[in-house]
């Protein structure tokens, strides 16, 4: 198959290696010159250190030349990046896979945006435990592709999975969304505990409540199964994000809780940190559907009001007691 992939970064750049490697034609859109040069030239980026990059795979900074060599088109650009990038792409492409994880400031998932684009492209994502860097050292990892066109989906299973790259199926596209974007805000939620003394017990609880966040707000936002939530988009990349040493969303969250500046930490940062820009979205979008989101709100607090991160550990501990009861469909009667 031939892929065009958007974006250059470290996932776009893995994920181009992984189908070089799976046989495929892959053409890359770099943002920067260097960048593709390095790549064209040098077989090397800037993103994976001390990854050798396959000869074959080949980077350009020309979105034309992208569009007209494939019209599969791989999304890999920060969500914030993606409705701008995508209106400079012509014609529309048969499809896409989607790889970034957030909410964008129109409050929408990547499907979403894709959908107001291109009605007619037929969509999937792919999301999950998959930090590039152990992609791209062909470390055993395993993700989900969602798509409501199961062929679609199966098609794309098939040709993404490899020996240290494992694909399931799922027909359940905005839970899968959901999962990515909201796992990103409760990392930087663990990265606060991990700066405050990297408290054990905290962190666990922060990650288990995160996921009854994700959940509740997931059903609420279109989700269609609430086991998504358990699979490898919510639980297992909530594990990797919350406590890997890769996660960019953590370490914004550890470095804040230490005392630096925000914009301090993100200037310092390559790569992006993509619960930064998710949050504020997803709060109105919360507020919008009536779900509660105590941890998220105090993400936001600690990192646009400059809120004590040990006050807002205080108040998620001092609301009032309650039953541990996670989605509606299971909640016992209110009598209780
Ligand atoms: N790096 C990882 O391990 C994983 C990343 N993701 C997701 O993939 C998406 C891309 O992230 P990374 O590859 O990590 O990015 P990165 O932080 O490594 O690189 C930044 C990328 O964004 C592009 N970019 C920056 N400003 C831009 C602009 N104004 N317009 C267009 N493109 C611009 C850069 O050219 C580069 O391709 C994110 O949504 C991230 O959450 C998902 C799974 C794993
Ligand atoms: O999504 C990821 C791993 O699955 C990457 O997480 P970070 O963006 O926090 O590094």
């Amino acid at each position: 198959m031939k892929f065009s992939i958007l974006g250059a970064g470290s996932w776009g750049t893995a994920f181009a290696k992984l189908l070089v490697e799976n046989g495929h034609d892959v053409l890359l859109w770099a943002r920067r010159k260097e960048v593709a040069r390095k790549i064209n030239d040098d077989h090397k980026s800037e993103y994976l250190e001390g990854i050798e990059l396959p000869v074959e795979l080949r980077a350009t900074t020309d979105l034309q030349e992208l569009s007209r060599f494939s019209d599969l088109v791989v999304i890999a650009v920060p969500v914030k990046h993606v409705r701008k990038v995508l209106k400079r792409l012509w014609p529309a492409p048969r499809m896409v896979l989607n790889l970034s994880k957030g909410i964008d400031e129109s409050l929408k998932t990547v499907s979403q945006i894709v959908q107001e684009i291109w009605p007619d492209t037929t969509y999937a994502v792919l999301s999950g435990p998959c930090h590039a860097i152990e992609v791209a050292r062909k470390l055993p990892t395993a993700v989900v592709v969602a798509s409501r066109n199961l062929e679609v989906a199966k098609t794309l299973q098939k040709a993404v999975s490899n020996s240290y790259f494992r694909v399931y199926l799922s027909h359940d596209v905005l839970g899968v969304e959901v999962s990515g974007a909201v796992k990103n805000v409760i990392a930087i939620a663990a990265g606060v505990v991990d700066g405050l003394g990297g408290w054990h017990n905290a962190k666990a609880s922060l990650i288990t409540r995160g996921l009854h966040e994700m959940a509740r707000f997931g059903l609420a936002f279109g989700a269609e199964n609430p086991l998504t939530f358990m699979g490898l988009a919510g639980v297992g990349d909530l594990i990797v994000t919350c406590n890997s040493p890769y996660s960019r969303n953590r370490y914004v969250g550890e470095m804040v809780a230490k005392g630096a500046e925000l914009s301090q930490v993100l200037e310092h940062m390559k790569m992006v940190a993509e619960g930064v820009h998710t949050v504020g979205p997803l709060l109105r979008l919360a507020r919008d559907l009536d779900v509660e989101m105590p941890i998220c709100e105090q993400v936001y607090e600690i990192l646009f009001k400059k809120k004590n991160p040990a006050s807002s550990i205080k108040e998620l501990m001092e609301r009032p007691l309650k039953l541990e009861s996670c989605l509606t469909a299971f909640d016992l009667p209110s009598s209780l």
